[in-house]
C-alpha cells in the first residue's frame, strides 16, 4: 500500500462505525479519522494502543465492540482516560522508640564499660559458632549434596561482603541480647533503652560502619544513569535504597526478647508449629483464573527477584549450616548452631512427612543487616539487591558482579551462544558451574529419556536464582536478549557511542521498560485501578510526573518480603505447559523435576514454548490452595519423594523476621483489630483458625493475608494489598530516576544533547511512555521543548 492508503481492517465483520476502509482494488478509500467508541465502564471511552487499556481490562472485556483501530492502522482498544492519580499517605516509618514508652529501668550502668562486656561476650559467641561449625564439619554432620536443604542454600548464598556484614551486624545484635538479659529490660523497652546508648567509645564503633560509608561523587550525584548498587539515588541519604542494607519496616519488629527471638503467643506459650499450620489450613486445589495467565505469576517473582534477596546465614566460608538431621530428626543440642538454625517441628502424625519419618525441616535464619540508624535495637534483615525496581538481576546489585556480566564490546552484556540445527543460533544466559553440593544442572535419563547431553550448566545472572524454574530462566533470558537488542539498535543510531555509554543508556531504556510493565499492566491486576489511582501509582498518559519525592525512604518493608509478596507462591501451577505457536500443548513438565535444571532452554525453539504457554496457561488464584510442588516437593532430590514445605518456611520466616501477627496489621490498615476468630469473618472463614490457633493474635501475617478473600478488582485480600500499595507507592516516589519523572525532579533529563534524543524515540516506540501519546509529539525538538517547559 502506498503511505497514503490506509491497511485494510483484518476482518469482514468489522462494525459499521469503523467505516472499513476498502481493499486496495475497490473504489478508493476515504481517510479514516474518527472512530467510535462506545462507552466503556459507564465512561466515554476513545481508540488507543492496547497496553494503554491495560488498567480497564475487565471493563473493555464486558464491553462489546471496543476493539479498534488506531490512525496508522495498528490494532488497538477503545477505553476510558485513566483516573486523576491522588497522592496517598505512605506509612511513617515507626521510631525505634515510641512516644509514652516509660522506662522502668533508669538505665543505671548501662555503660562503655557494660556495652563492652556485652561486645566482647558476642565475640566469644561467634567464635564458638565457628569453632562447632568446624566439629560439625569434622564429624561429616553437614548438609547433603544435592538435598533439598542444598538447593534452598543454593538459592539464598550470601556472597563473601555479605558474610562480612551479617557478622558484625550479629556482635551488635547478640550484645544487645546479652545486655537486655543483664538489665532486664522488658521487651516493649528494649527500644528506647537501647537508643540512649551512645556506641561511640565502645568496642563496636567499628562494627557496622560501612553502612554509612556510600560514598557520592558530583558525577554520580548528577548522572542520568543509577549507580550499580543503588546508592546516591537520593542525594541526602546516600545509602538509601543501596544493596547489602536492611528491610525497613510498617510496625515495630515483635521479637520474644524485644531483639531477635522469634515470637511467641501472646499467652507465653510456642507459637503453632509453622508446618502445623501449613496442613491444617492449606490445600492443593485446581483454582485456575478466569481471566490471567500464568506470566501474572512469572513477573511477579521476576520482580521479586529485582528488588528483594535475603541471604542466609552460612558458614564463614559460605557453606550451609545443617539444621536437621540426615534421617529427618532434629539434631542434638549441642550440634546445633543457636542462632542461626530455626528449624520447624513437623509433628509425628504430620499427613504427608510421616511416610518418610520426619519431624524436621530445616531453615536457616535469614542474614542480619547492618541497622541504618548505627544504634544498638532489635535485628533487621538484609537485602543484597538493590531495594529499587532497576533490574538488580538482569545487571547486578554491585560493581564486581555487574562487570562480571557485561562482554565490554557495544554495551552488550555477555551470552552463551547455544549452536542449534544448521546454522541456527541462539544466545543464552552465560553459563556458571554448579558446586559438587548441587549435583548437576542438567536432567536424569529417568526424566527425558535420554543421556544428559554435555554442556548443560546452570545460568548466570544478576541475582543468583535465575535457574530456580525454567520458566524463570525464560524471563531472565528474554530481558538479556532485549538489552542486547537495545545496545545493538543504539549503536546503530549513534556509532560515536562508546561501550560504556551503549551499556548504560540501553540499561536505562530495559528498566524503563520494566518499570513500566509494573505499573501499567502487572499492578493493575493485583491492586486495581481504584486502588491505584488513590496512592498516586497510575502511569501517566501525558506529560511527566513530579512525584519523586526525597523525603521517601523507598527501601523494600520486612511486611512485604516476609509476607505480603510471598502471595505469589499461591498463584503457582504445579505444571508447566510447553506450547507450541499453534497452541497445541507439547509438553508438560512437573515443577519438582526442575529446580535448578534449566536443560530444556538448550533445545531449540523451547524458549517460545515456555513464553507461549505463559501467556496461554491460567494462574491459580490467591488462597489457601497451594500446589504440593510447592508445599511438599519444593527443591525434592530426586527419588527421595519429599521436599520442603514452602507455606510452611513463608510462616516461619515471618517469625524470622520478626513481623507482628496478622490481627496488628489488619488494624494499621484500616480493618479493625478482631477480638476474638469470629472477628475475623468480614473478610475470612475464620473456622480453620480455630483448630490451630491459641488466640486471634497469634495469626501469622502471611496465613492471615491468603486466607482473606480477595478485595474488589483486586488480586489480593485488603490486608496485603495495603502492604502491597504502600511499598509501590514508595518504590515509586522514592526513585529518583522513576521512568516517568519530568526534568524538574531528577536529573533523568538533565543536560540532555541531541543523541539523547534518539535514545528517547526508542523508549517511546518500544511502549515506555515519556511523553504525549500524541504522534506529533514524538518528533525529536518537541520532545525537547517539553523537557525543558
Ligand atoms: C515456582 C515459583 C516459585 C518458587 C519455586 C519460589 C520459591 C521460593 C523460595 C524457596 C523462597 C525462600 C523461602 C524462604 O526461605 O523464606 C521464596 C521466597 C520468596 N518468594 Fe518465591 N517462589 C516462587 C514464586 C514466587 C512468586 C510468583 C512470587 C511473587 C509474586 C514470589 C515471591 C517471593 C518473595 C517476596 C520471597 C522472599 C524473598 C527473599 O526474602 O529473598 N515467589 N520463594
Ligand atoms: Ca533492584
Amino acid at each position: 500500500y502506498t503511505p497514503h492508503q490506509t491497511r485494510p481492517q483484518y476482518t469482514a465483520q468489522n462494525r459499521q462505525h469503523n467505516r472499513v476502509p476498502a481493499p486496495p482494488h475497490g473504489p478508493p478509500a476515504r481517510p479514516e479519522t474518527v472512530f467510535y467508541c462506545p462507552n466503556v465502564g459507564g465512561r466515554p471511552s476513545r481508540c488507543r494502543p492496547i497496553k494503554d487499556c491495560a488498567a480497564w481490562y475487565e471493563e473493555v472485556l464486558a464491553t462489546p465492540n471496543t476493539a479498534c483501530r488506531s490512525r496508522d492502522g495498528s490494532p488497538g482498544s477503545c477505553c476510558p482516560d485513566l483516573p486523576f492519580n491522588i497522592r496517598g499517605t505512605p506509612f511513617i516509618e515507626p521510631s525505634t522508640c515510641e512516644s509514652g514508652v516509660e522506662l522502668d529501668y533508669n538505665g543505671e550502668g548501662l555503660d562503655v564499660l557494660a556495652v563492652n562486656e556485652a561486645a566482647s561476650e558476642a565475640e566469644l559467641e561467634l567464635e564458638a559458632q565457628k569453632v562447632l561449625a568446624k566439629r560439625l564439619q569434622d564429624n561429616h554432620i553437614v548438609v547433603q549434596a544435592e538435598s533439598a536443604r542444598a538447593t534452598h542454600a543454593r538459592f539464598a548464598y550470601p556472597s563473601k561482603p555479605i558474610r562480612n556484614i551479617n557478622n558484625e551486624a550479629f556482635l551488635n545484635v547478640h550484645a544487645a541480647s546479652v545486655l537486655v538479659k543483664r538489665f532486664q529490660i522488658k521487651s516493649e523497652q528494649v527500644g528506647c533503652a537501647l537508643q540512649k546508648l551512645k556506641l561511640s567509645d565502645t568496642d563496636l564503633t567499628r562494627k557496622c560502619s560501612t553502612v554509612s560509608k556510600a560514598h557520592c561523587s558530583e558525577q554520580n550525584l548528577n548522572s542520568p544513569f543509577r549507580t550499580i548498587d543503588g546508592s546516591c539515588n537520593n542525594k541526602r541519604h546516600f545509602v538509601w535504597g543501596r544493596s547489602a542494607t536492611q528491610y525497613h519496616r510498617i510496625l515495630p519488629s515483635h521479637y520474644a526478647d524485644g531483639i531477635w527471638a522469634p515470637r511467641i503467643s501472646i499467652n507465653g506459650s510456642a507459637l503453632p508449629s509453622a508446618r502445623l499450620i501449613s496442613s491444617t489450613m492449606v490445600g492443593d486445589e485446581n483454582k485456575a483464573s478466569g481471566s490471567t495467565t500464568i506470566w501474572f505469576m512469572q513477573y511477579g517473582q521476576f520482580l521479586d527477584h529485582d528488588i528483594v534477596s535475603t541471604p542466609e546465614m552460612s558458614n564463614d566460608d559460605g557453606s550451609p549450616i545443617p539444621c536437621c538431621k540426615e534421617d529427618g530428626k532434629f539434631l542434638e543440642d549441642e550440634n546445633r548452631i543457636h542462632g542461626k538454625c530455626l528449624p520447624i517441628e513437623v509433628p509425628e502424625n504430620d499427613p504427608f512427612y510421616s511416610r518418610f519419618g520426619r519431624t524436621c525441616i530445616p531453615l536457616i535464619r535469614a542474614n542480619l543487616a547492618c541497622r541504618t540508624d548505627g544504634k544498638l535495637g532489635h535485628a533487621e534483615q538484609l537485602n543484597g539487591n538493590t531495594h529499587f525496581i532497576d533490574l538488580s538481576l538482569v545487571y547486578g546489585s554491585d560493581d564486581q558482579k555487574a562487570g562480571e556480566l557485561r562482554s565490554r564490546v557495544n554495551g552488550e552484556l555477555s551470552v552463551f551462544v547455544k549452536q542449534g540445527p544448521g546454522f541456527h543460533k541462539f544466545d543464552l544466559l552465560p553459563q556458571t558451574d554448579s558446586s559438587p553440593l548441587n549435583g548437576p544442572c542438567s536432567l536424569p535419563k529417568a526424566v527425558t529419556g535420554v543421556e544428559p547431553p554435555e554442556n548443560i550448566k546452570c545460568f548466570k545472572a544478576g541475582d543468583g536464582r535465575p535457574d530456580v524454574t525454567p520458566a524463570m530462566a525464560t524471563t531472565q533470558i528474554i530481558f538479556l536478549r532485549e538489552h542486547n537488542r537495545l545496545a545493538r539498535e543504539l549503536a546503530r543510531w549513534n556509532p560515536h557511542w562508546d561501550d560504556e555509554r551503549l551499556y548504560q543508556e540501553a540499561r536505562r531504556i530495559l528498566i524503563a521498560q520494566a518499570q513500566h510493565i509494573t505499573y501499567n499492566e502487572w499492578l493493575p491486576i493485583l491492586l486495581g485501578r481504584t486502588k491505584m489511582a488513590a496512592f498516586g501509582l497510575l502511569p501517566l498518559q501525558s506529560g511527566f510526573s513530579r512525584d519523586y519525592d526525597e523525603q521517601f525512604n523507598p527501601s523494600i518493608l520486612s511486611e512485604f518480603v516476609g509476607a505480603a509478596f510471598r502471595f505469589g507462591h499461591s498463584l503457582i501451577q504445579g505444571k508447566t505447559l510447553l506450547v507450541n505457536k499453534h497452541r497445541g500443548v507439547e509438553n508438560v513438565i512437573f515443577l519438582r523435576e526442575h529446580y535448578f535444571k534449566p536443560q530444556l532452554l538448550y533445545t531449540p525453539g523451547n524458549l517460545d514454548k515456555f513464553l507461549i504457554g505463559l501467556a496461554s496457561q491460567p494462574t491459580q488464584k490467591v488462597d489457601l490452595a497451594f500446589t504440593k510442588e510447592v508445599t511438599e516437593h519444593l527443591f525434592e532430590k530426586r527419588d527421595m519423594g519429599f521436599g520442603l514445605d514452602l507455606v510452611a518456611l513463608n510462616i516461619q520466616r515471618g517469625r524470622d523476621f520478626g513481623l507482628r501477627s496478622y490481627n496488628a496489621y489488619r488494624e494499621v490498615c484500616g480493618l479493625g483489630r478482631a477480638k476474638d476468630f469470629d472477628g475475623l469473618a468480614d473478610v475470612m472463614n475464620p473456622e480453620r483458625f480455630k483448630s490451630v490457633y491459641n488466640s486471634v493474635d497469634d495469626i501469622d501475617l502471611f496465613i492471615g493475608g491468603v486466607s482473606e478473600t480477595k478485595a474488589e478488582n483486586s488480586y489480593v485480600g485488603p490486608t496485603f494489598r495495603c502492604i502491597l500499595t504502600d511499598q509501590f507507592m514508595k518504590l515509586k516516589r522514592g526513585d529518583r530516576y522513576f521512568y516517568d519523572l519530568g526534568g524538574q525532579s531528577s536529573s533523568f533529563t538533565e543536560g540532555i544533547d541531541s543523541q539523547d534524543v534518539r535514545t528517547h524515540q526508542l523508549l517511546i516506540q518500544l511502549g515506555c511512555r515519556t511523553t504525549e501519546r500524541n504522534s506529533s509529539d514524538k518528533s525529536g525538538p518537541n520532545y525537547l521543548r517539553q523537557q525543558r517547559s
